[in-house]
């Protein structure tokens, strides 16, 4: 069982994931964990090596179906939809709830057509005017458009880690999403393009439910206002961040955050 603190301001539930266990295999990684997501707040999950959290974090817009052995049970929605129902369109599930990844994966494509490319599929532009609208404020939304405007046909791969982060953050935007997820999105980041990286995440909060997996409980503190703490596939406790860090109600959570294990 959760500790939910009981100081939460009342909010909408963007995402609800209800008793969701995660297995690969015979192996449970995820016990039956029940948490809402609100637009209002960032999400932080945090918790030692291996307790779950990505796991956890691809359930929610099916990113383990990429992966065979693995197997998820129990109720997760969006807008009160089932997003394992069988008449779920995938790839439309995947831009209303984008991800984003530890390591920048832009497409081996010009900076513009790493933003386009979702667009146009999911068509979401008329034309090339309206196009290079979404572009230029998927761009902007991103903070990257005074630093690519002038060379968006260079390849997207061609720029630092950094910028390739934000990058892709803007191409997760470019779709329109609801809801967006990151997994240890500066991990391969040096101490200046995660400050900005986190900056963004400040100015997306509350137009984008985001939740983001971090090692780092200064950046949860920093980004979040939410927290989960996870702990051998179970969530141990769910409360404001600055709760979480200062009053966790829980022996796990407590040996967590003061360094015990981790
Ligand atoms: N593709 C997979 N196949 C089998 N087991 C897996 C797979 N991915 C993860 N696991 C196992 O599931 C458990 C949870 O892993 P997960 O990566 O979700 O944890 P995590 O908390 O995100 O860890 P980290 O912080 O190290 O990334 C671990 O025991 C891990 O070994």
């Amino acid at each position: 069982m959760t500790v939910v603190h009981d100081n939460l301001e009342k909010t909408e539930a963007k995402m609800r994931a209800e008793a969701v266990s995660v297995f690969y295999g015979d192996k449970k990684a995820i016990d039956e964990v029940s948490i809402d997501i609100p637009t209002e707040y960032v999400t932080a999950f945090i918790g030692p090596s291996g307790c779950g959290k990505s796991t956890f974090l691809r359930t929610l817009n099916r990113m383990n179906d990429t992966i065979p052995t693995a197997r998820v049970e129990g109720s997760i929605q969006l807008d009160g939809e089932d997003i394992y129902a069988s008449g779920m369109d995938v790839v439309q599930l995947r831009a209303r709830v984008g991800m984003v990844f530890q390591k920048p994966n832009p497409f081996p494509k010009s900076i513009y057509d790493n933003i386009a490319y979702g667009p146009k599929i999911h068509g979401l532009a008329e034309g090339k005017d309206e196009l290079d609208a979404i572009v230029e404020k998927s761009l902007r939304r991103a903070g990257l458009w005074e630093e690519v405007k002038e060379r968006l046909q260079d390849s997207g791969t061609a720029l630092s880690g950094g910028q390739q982060q934000r990058l892709c953050i803007a191409r997760a935007i470019a779709v329109d999403p609801e809801v967006i997820l990151m997994d240890e999105p500066c991990s391969a980041l040096d101490p200046i393009a995660t400050a900005k990286i986190e900056e963004l995440i400040a100015e997306l909060n509350g137009r984008y439910a985001i939740v983001i997996v971090t090692h780092s409980m200064q950046q949860a503190a920093r980004v979040s206002q939410r927290t989960a703490f996870f702990h051998l596939g179970k969530m141990v406790e769910y409360g404001r961040t600055s709760d979480i860090f200062t009053n966790p109600h829980e022996q796990r959570t407590q040996d967590y955050i003061t360094g015990r294990y981790g």
